[in-house]
This record gives C-alpha cells, sequence and structure tokens, in this order.
C-alpha cells in the first residue's frame, strides 16, 4: 500500500508520517518503509538546492525527474516487493508455503499533491500541461492524507520549530517557503489553499484532517483511522473481486 501525507510547511506531515510507521511497524503483518521528497540524496538534492532560486516550471522539471528516480529506485522495488516474490516462489517450488509473509506498505511524506500545490495551482497554463504529461509516469498513491490548519496554527508550529531549531532556517536547506515573514504569507496561503482543493484524479482516495486544534496524539488517531478505512475498502474491492462476501461490523465471522 502507499500511503502519502501532504500538506503546507509546518503542519505536521513529519511528524504524523513518523508515527504512522512506527505504528504499522509495530504490526508484524506489515513491512513499512518511510520516505519522503525531495529526497536528500541524488536528483531529490538536486531539486531540493534548485527550489531557493528556480521558477515554478524549472523547479517542475527537476522534481519530475527526481521523483521518476524516487519511484524507480526506492519506492517501486519495496511495493513490488521482489524479496518477498522470491520467497513465494522458491516456496511454491519446493513445495511448501512461505510463512510470516508481510504486505509491503511506504508511507511517503510529501508527493504529487505537494508538487501541485507548490509548482502548478495558479501558476499558469504551462506549467499544468507539463505537469499534466510528468504526472502520466506517477504512482498514484492507494491514500493521500492531507493535513489542513488555519493560518495562525501553521504559523505557531513554524515559530515552535524555529524555537527549538534556532539554526534550522540558517542551513543550507534554508527554504523560502518557511520564512515566517509577511513577504511570505501570501504564497503560504495560496498554497494552503491549493491543499483544499486537491487534484481530481480518477479513483483516488484522498482524505483532509483538520489539525488546527489537535495535539499529535490526536492526529495519529485521525491518520490511523483514514488509514484503516481505506484498508477496509481496499480488502473488500479485492474481496468483490473475487467473490467474497463483505465482512459486516459488529458481526462475528
Ligand atoms: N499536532 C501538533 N500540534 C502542535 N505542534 C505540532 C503538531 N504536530 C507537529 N507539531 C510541531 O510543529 C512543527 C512542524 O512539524 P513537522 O516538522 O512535523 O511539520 P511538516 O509539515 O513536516 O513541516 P515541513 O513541511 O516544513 O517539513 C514541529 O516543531 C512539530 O513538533
Ligand atoms: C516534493 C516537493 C517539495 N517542495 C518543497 C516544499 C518544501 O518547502 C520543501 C521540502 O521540505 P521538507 O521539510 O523536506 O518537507 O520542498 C516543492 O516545492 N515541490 C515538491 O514537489
Amino acid at each position: 500500500m502507499f500511503i502519502t501525507i501532504e500538506g503546507a510547511d509546518g503542519v505536521g506531515k513529519t511528524t504524523q508520517a513518523k508515527l504512522l510507521a512506527d505504528k504499522l511497524r509495530e504490526n508484524a503483518n506489515f513491512n513499512v518503509l518511510l520516505t519522503g521528497e525531495p529526497r536528500h540524496d541524488g536528483l531529490g538534492a538536486v531539486a531540493r538546492q534548485a527550489l531557493l532560486t528556480a521558477t515554478p516550471l524549472e523547479a517542475l522539471h527537476l522534481l519530475a525527474a527526481a521523483r521518476s528516480e524516487h519511484l524507480r529506485s526506492v519506492i517501486m522495488p519495496h511495493l513490488l516487493n521482489k524479496a518477498l516474490v522470491d520467497r513465494i516462489v522458491t516456496g511454491f517450488l519446493d513445495g511448501r508455503l512461505p510463512t510470516g509473509l508481510q504486505a509491503p506498505v511506504v508511507v511517503c511524506d510529501r508527493y504529487i499533491d505537494t508538487t501541485f500545490a507548490y509548482q502548478v495551482a495558479g501558476k499558469g497554463r504551462v506549467v499544468e500541461q507539463v505537469f499534466l504529461a510528468a504526472s502520466r509516469d506517477w504512482h498514484m498513491p492507494d491514500l493521500t492524507i492531507i493535513l489542513d490548519a488555519d493560518e495562525q496554527a501553521i504559523e505557531a508550529r513554524l515559530r515552535a520549530r524555529k524555537a527549538a531549531m534556532p539554526n534550522w532556517s540558517l542551513s543550507s536547506e534554508n527554504r523560502l517557503s518557511d520564512q515566517l515573514d509577511e513577504k511570505f504569507a501570501s504564497e503560504r496561503r495560496r498554497i494552503v489553499n491549493a491543499f483544499r482543493a486537491p487534484l481530481q484524479i480518477d479513483g483516488r482516495v484522498v482524505r483532509t484532517i483538520d489539525v488546527t486544534n489537535l495535539d499529535a496524539a490526536q492526529t495519529h488517531l485521525a491518520v490511523m483511522r483514514a488509514f484503516q478505512a481505506a484498508s477496509d475498502e481496499r480488502r473488500e474491492r479485492a474481496g468483490a473481486m473475487l467473490g467474497v462476501p463483505p465482512r459486516r461490523q459488529g458481526v462475528a465471522a
């Protein structure tokens, strides 16, 4: 299962992606990979650096290249789980069923919705067309969780992080979008609004959680509920394809 966590800078994505991955790792049925974009290596590092000065179109091209690399070298190998397939095939050939099989899960901190909100929404026809063409190559998430909050809550979180890590914004990855300056407030508003009108793509599952008044633990519970609902829907869809009747809640099997 491929899960993406999305939202504006400072809304709490990294906190929630980690809590979700940790929680799923407690369940022996899952093999969990936690990742995020842009990555800090390869083309992701190039795109990250370029974000400081690039135009939306330039950034989009670099981010698209970085995403293709991320999908090819990290996400898809985990989701396709070559090691698992090898074990099943070997077990089958040896005449014994493999035990302890784990379903692969990828939790990704930022993905396609971030690109749409930061580089595309309200930025003109050319970036829209480039985005649509590039996105045909991107594996779509099974579940996207968008964290939404009002402006004051986001500002408070950014300030708290800055206070906790005073050198954070001076690092080599100093990001324009994370400045607390009024100059960037309208861009931040545009980004928050873009996440409120998420991309319409057939069949995709998107849950928006308003985290304005939720602490990290309460948000985690809401994220777990979204994960559970999406997993149940997936199981029912797969069951329907195999002709299995849906499980009724609260009824013992
Ligand atoms: N529910 C919450 N309530 C209050 N503060 C929170 C909550 N979740 C996270 N924080 C704090 O807000 C700050 C930003 O959180 P986090 O780094 O997870 O956000 P982010 O969306 O990943 O940010 P960025 O996109 O800029 O990396 C951190 O200092 C974090 O401890
Ligand atoms: C994937 C992606 C990212 N960005 C920007 C948004 C943020 O300012 C940084 C990532 O910071 P983080 O602390 O690692 O979350 O990159 C973007 O503009 N477009 C994208 O597609």
